[in-house]
């Protein structure tokens, strides 16, 4: 049976190379670990589609289960899930973030 936000989530991630599920904005961070990732993007140059989840309660709760993962920043490339912000943070560190950007043809320093 179709889930109506399931559905949403995937119209999202298929329409944009770069998703972060946050929880505020880009510009306005609610939380520390969505502003790391918000800024690690930023310092690499990628632009993203920001998805505040803090606006939509169906959201937040749907995109846990969509992707079997329980917090938030969720960051989606391509339409795969890539990690929250331990793993971004690690593989920015490594290099291996802006390899993966690279390697998907999106724009990065
Ligand atoms: N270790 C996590 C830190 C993120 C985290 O713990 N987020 C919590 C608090 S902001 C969260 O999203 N909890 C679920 C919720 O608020 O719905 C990561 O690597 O992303």
């Amino acid at each position: 049976m179709s889930n109506p936000v399931f559905d949403q989530i995937k119209n999202i991630i298929d329409s944009n190379d770069v998703v972060l599920f946050m929880k505020g904005t880009a510009d306005f961070p609610s939380c520390g670990f969505s502003a790391k990732v918000s800024h690690i993007l930023a310092d690499l140059g990628v632009s993203f589609k920001d998805v505040n989840i803090l606006e939509d309660d169906s959201l937040r709760q749907g995109l846990k289960e969509f992707s079997n993962w329980p917090t938030f920043p969720q960051l989606y490339v391509k339409g795969e899930l890539v990690g929250g912000c331990d793993i971004i943070r690690e593989m920015h560190e490594s290099g291996e973030l802006a390899q993966l950007f690279k390697d998907n043809a999106i724009s990065c320093h």
